[in-house]
C-alpha cells in the first residue's frame, strides 16, 4: 500500500523539456499534478509528448491572463500540465476533455474578472459533461475523506470476490454468456427506469434469477445512484461480486470503490488515455478489484488490446457521447483479427447495453462475447427475477 501512496506524490512539472518548476504548495493541489502521476508516469508522458509532437492537430490556447499574484502562478502551472495531459490525450483519439484544473478559465477586463461561455469552457457532449461534474465532485469528496482516511478504511473493507470467476463460472453453467445485472434506476438518455425503486429487493431478485455478477450505479446526478446503494447491497448478504458503475478519472475513486464494498470498477477508455488506464490497472491490482475496460469504437478497442494486464473488455453498444445504440457495433468491432488477440491473451468480452431479448443475447455471443452487462430490460420488469429467464428465453435459475 505504501507503495500506492508513494506513486500518487506530487511531483513538479513544466512543459518545457528539461526544465523542472518549484515544488507547488499543498495549499491547493491539481488533480493532475497531486493524484495522477509518478515521476515516471510524467517523464513517460513528456515522452509521448515529444514524440506527437507533430501528429498532435490541437492548437493550444492562449494561456490564461499572467499577474504577480503567487495564486495567478499556480494556477497558470495547473493550466500547463492540464494542457499537457490534454495533448497526450488528443494524440490516442480522445475527444472527451477533463475539465479546465481551476474552472474555466476566467476573463480580465480592467479591475474586474468574469466568465464567458465559449467552446474551450463548456461541455460538448453529455459523457464530457459527467466527467467534468465529476471532477467537482471528486474535490469535494477528497476535502472529506482524503486519501490517508480511505486507506485506512481499506482495512475494515469486506474481501472482494472473484468477479471474472463467477462470470467463467454462470457461463460454464449454463453454456449462454454470464449476466451482469445492473442495479440502474435513470439515465440521461431513458429518465427514470422505475419508480418504485429499491436497490436491495432489485439486487436480490437478479441474484434470484441467475445473475452471476451486478452491477450498481453510483453517479447521483445523472443516474440516480449512490455509494449507499452500492454498499446496502453489498451489506444485505448478497453473493453476487459487484461492479462500481462509476465515472472513473482520478484513483482515488478506486479506493472509495473499494471502501464501499466494490469487487469490480469499470474504466472508460473513452475518457482515460493509455497511461491512466495502465496506473490504474496496476492499482486496482493491489486493491483486489477486477477492472472492465469499456471501448465503444475501433481506435478505443485496439488501444485495449495494447495494453497488457486487461482481463475484461467491455464493448458498449451505447455511444456515451450521442446516446445511440446500435449492438451490431459488438460484432463490427470483434472481427477476426481481434478475435484472434483476444483468444490469446484470455480476456473476456463483455457485450454491454441495448440487449433486451433472447435473439440479442444470442447475437452478441455468436459475435464472441462471454458475459453480458444488461440494465434497462430488467429492471423495468415488475420482477426482474423473471425479466432474466425473458432475456435468455429459459430460467438460468439453476
Ligand atoms: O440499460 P442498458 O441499455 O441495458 O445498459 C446497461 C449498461 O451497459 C449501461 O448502463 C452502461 C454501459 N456503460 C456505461 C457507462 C456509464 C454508465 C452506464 C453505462
Amino acid at each position: 500500500m505504501e507503495g500506492v501512496i508513494a506513486l500518487m506524490r506530487s511531483v513538479p512539472v513544466s512543459t518545457k523539456p528539461g526544465v523542472v518548476l518549484p515544488r507547488i504548495s499543498a495549499r491547493r493541489s491539481s488533480p493532475y499534478i497531486s493524484t495522477n502521476f509518478s515521476k515516471r508516469d510524467v517523464c513517460l508522458i513528456r515522452a509521448q509528448q515529444l514524440d506527437s509532437r507533430e501528429a498532435s492537430a490541437t492548437v493550444p490556447p492562449p494561456p490564461p491572463p499572467v499577474s504577480d499574484s503567487q495564486d495567478n502562478a499556480l494556477k497558470l502551472k495547473e493550466w500547463e500540465v492540464g494542457r499537457l495531459k490534454e495533448e497526450v490525450a488528443a494524440t490516442q483519439g480522445i475527444t472527451i476533455r477533463r475539465r479546465p484544473p481551476t474552472g474555466p478559465p476566467m476573463h480580465y477586463v480592467g479591475p474586474f474578472e468574469f466568465r464567458i461561455q465559449s467552446e474551450g469552457n463548456t461541455p460538448r457532449n453529455i459523457l464530457e459533461e459527467i466527467v467534468w461534474h465529476k471532477d467537482v465532485e471528486l474535490a469535494q469528496w477528497k476535502e472529506k475523506k482524503p486519501l490517508v482516511s480511505l486507506k485506512k478504511a481499506l482495512g475494515a473493507a469486506p474481501p472482494t470476490r472473484d468477479f471474472i470467476g463467477a462470470l467463467r463460472a454462470a457461463q460454464q453453467r449454463t453454456g449462454l454468456p454470464g449476466l451482469i445485472a445492473e442495479v440502474k434506476k435513470a439515465s440521461p438518455s431513458r429518465g427514470v427506469l422505475r419508480e418504485d425503486f429499491d436497490p436491495v429487493e432489485i439486487a436480490k431478485a437478479y441474484e434470484k434469477g441467475g445473475a452471476a455478477c451486478l452491477s450498481v450505479l453510483t453517479d447521483e446526478k445523472f443516474f440516480q445512484g449512490s455509494y449507499e446503494n452500492l454498499a446496502a447491497i453489498r451489506n444485505a448478504g448478497i453473493k453476487c461480486p459487484l461492479l462500481c458503475k462509476e465515472f472513473i478519472v482520478e484513483a482515488w475513486q478506486l479506493f472509495y470503490a473499494r471502501t464501499k464494498g466494490a469487487d469490480a470498477v469499470l474504466l472508460i477508455a473513452a475518457v482515460l488515455t493509455d497511461l491512466d488506464i495502465k496506473y490504474m490497472i496496476k492499482i486496482c491490482k493491489i486493491l483486489g478489484l477486477a477492472a472492465l475496460v469499456e471501448v465503444h469504437n475501433e481506435r478505443e478497442m485496439d488501444r485495449v488490446l495494447g495494453i497488457d494486464g486487461i482481463k475484461l473488455l467491455g464493448i458498449n453498444n451505447r455511444n456515451l457521447e450521442t446516446f445511440t445504440v446500435d449492438i451490431s457495433n459488438t460484432r463490427n468491432l470483434l472481427d477476426a483479427r481481434r478475435t484472434e488477440i483476444i483468444r490469446e491473451k484470455g480476456i473476456i468480452v463483455v457485450g454491454e447495453s441495448g440487449l433486451f431479448t433472447p435473439a440479442d443475447i444470442a447475437y452478441v455471443q455468436e459475435a464472441g462475447v462471454e458475459a453480458v452487462l444488461v440494465g434497462e430490460s430488467l429492471v423495468k420488469q415488475p420482477d426482474p427475477a423473471l425479466g432474466i429467464a425473458n432475456l435468455f428465453g429459459k430460467d438460468i435459475s439453476v
